[in-house]
């Protein structure tokens, strides 16, 4: 019997890193419930790959498909902010800080092609008692989607950080 697929499932995305990029279970640190951004990796909305690159910070290549509309053709702004709050607070965990985020300040820049597969930066910028100070991007080669700032807080222990 035929297996039917859709368009996006049919569709080839490369979510590869950079050959001095490692990849980074996020799973393996944080538990299993982060599902609304990542936890589709075949789906139409976002399909993430974690990786640490050569300083150790998290990336990710992030593929915003076509249920992530918002303005025609392009991503919803809570969409881009959402891949951000995710990565940004798991950037924290990363550095081996168990945090929730508690402000996220996103400055959208170019509007985002649907059916992209971006960058998503992070640097842990500083740590100051329980926050966490994280900054990223949502980027392309030149092109620059997303900016943010993510202030987390630490709610429990230090965790020991992964190495992916
Ligand atoms: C973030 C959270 C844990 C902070 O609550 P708390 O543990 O009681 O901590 P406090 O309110 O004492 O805040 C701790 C410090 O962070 C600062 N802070 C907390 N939230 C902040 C915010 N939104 N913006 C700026 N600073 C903030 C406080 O001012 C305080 O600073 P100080 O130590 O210099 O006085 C709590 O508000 C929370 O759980 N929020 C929901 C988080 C969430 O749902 N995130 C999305 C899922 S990860
Ligand atoms: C338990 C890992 C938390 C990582 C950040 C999630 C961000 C959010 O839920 O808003």
């Amino acid at each position: 019997m035929a297996t039917t697929i859709t368009n996006a499932e049919a569709m080839a995305v490369d979510l590869r890193g950079e050959s001095d990029w490692t990849a980074f279970d996020a799973p393996a640190l944080v538990g299993s419930s982060l599902r609304f951004v990542s936890g589709d990796p075949q789906g139409d909305r976002f399909r993430v790959r974690y990786y640490r690159d050569a300083a150790q910070q998290l990336k990710a290549r992030v593929w915003f498909g076509p249920e992530t509309e918002g303005p025609p053709g392009h991503a919803h702004g809570g969409s881009i902010a959402a891949v951000l709050d995710e990565v940004l607070g798991l950037s924290g965990w990363a550095a081996g800080h168990a945090v929730v985020v508690a402000n996220l300040n996103v400055s959208f820049r170019n509007l985002l092609p649907l059916q992209t597969v971006v960058t998503v930066e992070s640097e842990v910028v500083s740590i100051n008692g329980r926050k966490v100070l994280v900054k990223g991007r949502v980027c392309s080669g030149s092109a620059i989607y997303a900016e943010a700032e993510c202030l987390c807080i630490a709610i429990g222990q230090p965790k020991t950080s992964v190495a992916g």
